[in-house]
């Protein structure tokens, strides 16, 4: 049936008064919760703020141009990749106790415990050392970094380190040591000035090789892990980055660097947890029944050597992605030129925790670690007079003491226990 056009006027009419009584009969917010309401809004948008000038307003760039500035005459700008790490911490506080400028960068990884690499921070931030929490594989930031700093030097230090955890985690190994590698590459050959780069190699890459000491004149074609592949990877890069574009690099082949603020997944470090809470350890011995053993070297011997590296690099001939002529290619063993089987740094450690380990010696698992490790330090030694000086027993006396120093007060250990260590 049609309606009628006043039946239809007297509808609208009706739904207009509807309207008005819903409105009037709606609450207005009244002045205090305006105000409630600004305030949440004003706290949101400094929020906003903060978290954007942090990353990359103007007092960011003046907090990382600080940072990376040198305050001697002819200093260094250095960034330091994986400066919340073992080595990276220890060589960015020798640079800027010399007067060099350091700006770190850390991804913070969970490989382990984050809380150490955060305590490495707070240690390098009382020195004014900033770090940018990043990754390798953050093309923008790296460029970011290069235009808001002109770095004379990169020490490269970030990777997935760790031969065992390769066979667990394989990607992460080519994500950092390759990919992030390469990454840090381009950044630096694009950057004006090319800074010139020192960078983490391994002793791992001797693999196989059973020529004795290990020498730099050595093949190094028969790597036993994922870890040690990609390293070798990484020295066949740098050589590609040397050729095409003029970048000036310099690998150092560290030899199971060891130390206070180490790295708890390396096994003088976990043995010491294990043999202070009684755990048992298990000691590697060769398939053959000989003992294993490393070039332990000294964290204070290897900082000197990257010091030296950096100090004799020459600077790279490109500019802007362009080569100008040929540059310095370098490859050296950091080592301590003197091997020292597992068990007797089991029984150092026994000796100095005042603990007998709970020591079983099983055949070494097929897990990509070598037998043996030796350094030839030759070269190192006539080009920038590295001299490793610190023998075993005087290195783990200073790590037993930093770790009863460090966790002693986090795990409640007794002090009277521990007098003589903490
Ligand atoms: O020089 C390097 O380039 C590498 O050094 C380090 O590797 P490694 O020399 O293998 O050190 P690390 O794991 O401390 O094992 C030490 C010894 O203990 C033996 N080992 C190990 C574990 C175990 O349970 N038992 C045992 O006997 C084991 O067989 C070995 O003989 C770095 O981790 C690595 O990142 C890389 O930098």
């Amino acid at each position: 049936m049609a309606s009628s056009p006043d039946s239809s006027k007297s509808t609208k009419v009706g739904r207009y008064n509807s309207y008005v009584r819903r409105v009037n009969s709606t609450k207005l917010p009244n002045t205090s919760s305006i105000i409630f309401f600004l305030f949440v809004l004003l706290i949101l948008v400094s929020l906003y703020a903060l978290s954007a000038s942090s990353f990359n307003g103007g007092s960011w760039n003046n907090q990382i141009r600080l940072s990376a500035a040198p305050r001697r005459p002819n200093g260094m700008s250095v960034l330091v990749t994986g400066a919340a790490g073992f080595i990276g911490s220890h060589c960015s506080l020798a640079l800027k106790k010399r007067g060099d400028g350091v700006l770190g960068l850390d991804n913070f990884n969970s490989y382990y415990d984050p809380s150490l690499k955060r305590a490495r921070q707070d240690l390098l931030s009382k020195h004014r050392i900033l770090i940018v929490e990043g990754d390798l594989n953050d093309a923008s930031l790296l460029a970011t970094l290069f235009h808001v700093v002109s770095f004379s030097h990169v020490l490269h230090l970030a990777a997935q380190a760790g031969v065992r955890y390769a066979m667990q985690n394989p990607l992460s190994y080519v994500s950092s040591n390759i990919a992030g590698f390469v990454n840090l590459l381009e950044a630096s050959k694009n950057a004006h000035p090319q800074p010139s780069i020192v960078w983490a190699s391994s002793s791992s890459v001797y693999g196989l090789n059973t020529l004795n000491p290990f020498s730099e004149l050595h093949p190094t074609d028969h790597p036993a892990s994922l870890y040690a592949a990609t390293k070798k990877a990484g020295e066949a890069i740098a050589h590609s980055y040397n050729h095409i574009y003029g970048l000036s690099l310099t690998g150092l082949r560290f030899f199971t660097v060891y130390g206070p603020w180490g790295r708890p997944d390396m096994a003088y470090f976990f043995f010491t947890k294990s043999i202070l809470q009684g755990k048992p350890i298990h000691v590697y011995q060769t398939l053959d029944g000989n003992e294993v053993a490393r070039d332990f070297t000294y964290i204070d011997d290897i900082v000197k050597g990257c010091l030296g590296a950096l100090d004799t690099a020459e600077k790279s001939t490109g500019t802007s992605a362009q080569k100008r002529g040929p540059a310095q290619l370098r490859l050296y063993n950091l080592g301590n030129t003197s091997p020292v089987p597992v068990g007797k740094l089991v029984s150092i450690l026994e000796t100095l925790l005042k603990v007998k380990a709970k020591k079983h010696v099983i055949k070494m698992p097929p897990n990509g670690d070598v037998p043996f490790t030796h350094a030839n330090v030759s070269f190192a030694a006539r080009d920038f007079g590295y001299k490793p000086t610190t023998d075993l027993t005087t290195g783990l006396t200073k790590f037993v003491h930093w770790y009863a120093a460090y966790y002693g007060p986090r795990l409640g250990l007794e002090k009277d226990k521990h007098s003589d260590l903490v």
